[in-house]
């Protein structure tokens, strides 16, 4: 859980070289990664520059004379700073650098770089690596800074496999200026199941738990409840597990994408770039978010001993949410997806509603109203409604402002906060609707029902959750929403009975849990007593501080 240094080798370095080296290169390369005879990382953010990648400032220049690059950092600002493994663990780094050609900027790419000897791990001259310390989590992972001064690669050491550049210093454009993003957006189509998979860990401990741990009663006169009995437990824990199932489902569908975008793009087709990049923005950004929350609000709901490290929940917190951050910080990246809605709806405005991919042509079809009590489907037409409301107030805003005159980059500003609002809508949407297509191909009748029951719980807390936006323009009354909450509670009774299955099934062994609260036997309290016992602080009876401190206190006559 604290990761493992080599784990950007396998998440980073070894998809970018396949996805960015050319075959002649990886011939070279790649078996080397894969045997792993030479360990990488991906090193693109730097200390001044994370998000805006056009204005990172480490420099690749072509030498034509030598026909290698120059790499260099400038100034302090332009260390890589932040890359997984890249401190002490990597001889090798993808590195991420403005490239520049007969004195042309030609903006971020890719190059193969050795930092250290192959034999002695020493760091070569003209290199200055190191760790930037401890983190809020995954302090097993050794993130780096890393600096060139004039330090030399062969020209064949830029990834090849989209853009080039010939020995005469020729430049040859990649099909789609954003390709050699490529990285991030595997990275990113597969956090939804990753992120997914963080938040099943805390609610199978909390869940757990929740069924050993007695405290007050519900009915007077009886045995102490088990506390998943209390609703307010059920509605802090069970729709979260709803989420994790309906995050791991829409993971699926983006990492089927990537692989397909992978394919196309290798035959020169890179129609499928803006879609998925749109949409992984916004998955990456809601997923992580909610994540976050649904693993704190398990930790509360263990009470005191969930602010134990004996629970777990608070390493699997600290790792999960360093996801609202790594592969684009969430506002920037849900503010991409921001760029792609509003071009929608420029469209709609323009009569090309035709033109509009799949996951957006909601946006053009109005509808007035729901029947909830016809099922779900109603539900996504609720959502679809109040993501489009939002979308298209948010973009109106926004055009609003540019048609009085504001420059574009003030006018998005001045909107971004609804146009964020507008990114989550469109993204809980294409959660629901994934959640619903995938529960809806189970084929086992009894795997169906509970799943079934998992999302009816999923769309009545989701619309709960969204009213405001439903209760603005009236498209939902009251009387609807007061039908919504009785849905969510008799849901939430419903799923009771199978809760400690739903997390059971996710099958995490106790040693993938390391949790004392969550173990598979029950057996919490004898073993809380236990990890106490094997504090280190209890390896003596007096401390060495007793004589140092305390009793020089104690006896002072002050
Ligand atoms: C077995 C497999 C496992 C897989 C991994 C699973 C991981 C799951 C987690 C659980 C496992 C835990 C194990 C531990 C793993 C820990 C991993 C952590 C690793 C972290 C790595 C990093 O963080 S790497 C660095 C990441 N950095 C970023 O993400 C930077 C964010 N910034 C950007 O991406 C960009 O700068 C930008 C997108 C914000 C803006 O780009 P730019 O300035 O160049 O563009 P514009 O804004 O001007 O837009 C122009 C135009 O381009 C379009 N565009 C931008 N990007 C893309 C793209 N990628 N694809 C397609 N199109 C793109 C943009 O939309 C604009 O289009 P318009 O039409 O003009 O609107
Ligand atoms: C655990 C972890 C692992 C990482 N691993 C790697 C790695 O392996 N390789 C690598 O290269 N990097 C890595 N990173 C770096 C990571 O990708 C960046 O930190 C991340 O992309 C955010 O960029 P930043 O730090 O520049 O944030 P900033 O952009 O400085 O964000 C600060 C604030 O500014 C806001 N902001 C910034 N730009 C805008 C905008 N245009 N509009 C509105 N608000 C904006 C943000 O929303 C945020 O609130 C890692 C980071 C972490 C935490």
């Amino acid at each position: 859980m604290e990761g493992h240094p080599l784990a950007l080798h396998d998440v980073m370095f070894i998809p970018a070289l396949v996805a960015q080296a050319s075959d002649e290169q990886n011939k070279k390369w790649l078996r080397r990664a894969q045997r792993r005879e030479i360990v990488g990382c991906y090193a693109q953010t730097e200390l001044g520059h994370g998000s805006n990648l056009r204005k990172l400032e480490t420099t690749a220049t072509y030498d034509v004379s030598t026909q290698e690059f120059v790499l260099h950092t400038p100034q302090i600002t332009s260390l890589k700073w932040w890359p997984g493994g890249l401190g002490k663990s990597s001889n090798y780094a993808v590195v991420v650098a403005n490239m520049i050609v007969k004195e042309k900027h030609l903006g971020p790419h890719s190059f193969l770089v050795q930092l250290r000897d192959e034999i002695t791990h020493q760091s070569l001259k003209g290199i200055t690596v190191g760790d930037i310390g401890p983190k809020l989590s995954f302090n097993a992972i050794d993130n780096g800074f890393l600096g060139f001064d004039n330090y030399r690669i062969p020209r064949t050491n830029l990834l090849m496999r989209h853009s080039r550049v010939e020995p005469d210093g020729t430049y040859v454009k990649p099909p789609h200026a954003k390709i050699n993003y490529s990285a991030m957006v595997r990275v990113r189509s597969h956090m939804a199941t990753g992120q997914g998979n963080f938040l099943a860990q805390a609610l199978t401990i909390a869940v757990r738990y929740s069924t050993v741990r007695r405290q007050g009663f519900i009915e007077s006169g009886e045995q102490e409840v088990k506390v998943l009995d209390y609703q307010t437990q059920q509605h802090r824990l069970f729709p979260s597990i709803a989420k994790a199932y309906a995050f791991t489902f829409a993971g699926y569908e983006t990492i089927r994408l990537y692989e397909q975008l992978l394919k196309e793009v290798d035959t020169g087709n890179v129609s499928l770039m803006a879609d998925l990049h749109a949409l992984t923005s916004g998955l990456k950004s809601v997923v992580t978010h909610q994540t976050a929350q649904g693993i704190e609000q398990a930790r509360m709901a263990c009470g005191g001993h969930g602010y134990s490290q004996a629970s777990y929940i608070s390493e699997i917190f600290g790792v999960a949410v360093g996801g609202c951050t790594y592969e684009g910080e969430n506002m920037v990246m849900l503010l991409q997806l921001a760029r792609y809605l509003v071009k929608s709806v420029e469209q709609i405005k323009a009569g090309e509603s035709g033109k509009l991919g799949p996951l957006v042509a909601y946006l053009a079809v109005k509808v007035d109203g729901v029947d909830l009590e016809k099922g779900v489907e109603e539900y996504m037409k609720a959502f679809q409604h109040v993501s489009r409301l939002q979308t298209w107030k948010a973009s109106e805003k926004f055009l609003k402002l540019l048609k009085s005159g504001e420059k574009r980059e003030v006018a998005w500003n001045k909107s971004s906060v609804e146009l964020t609002r507008a990114s989550r809508l469109h993204t809980r949407l294409y959660i629901a609707e994934t959640f619903k297509r995938s529960v809806q191909e189970v084929a086992d009748p009894r795997l169906k029902e509970v799943l079934t029951d998992l999302l009816h719980l999923h769309v009545n807390y989701e619309l709960l959750d969204m009213a405001t936006y439903a209760l603005e323009d009236g498209f939902l009354s009251s009387s609807q929403l007061d039908y919504v909450r009785d849905q969510l509670y008799f849901y939430l009774a419903k799923i009771r009975p199978n809760a400690v299955s739903l997390v059971d099934s996710w099958e995490f062994s106790d040693m993938q849990l390391r949790s004392v609260l969550g173990r598979r036997d029950g057996n919490v309290y004898e073993n809380l007593v236990a990890w106490a016992k094997a504090s280190p602080l209890n390896k003596t009876d007096v401390l060495p501080s007793v004589e140092k401190y305390l009793k020089p206190m104690m006896n002072s006559k002050l």
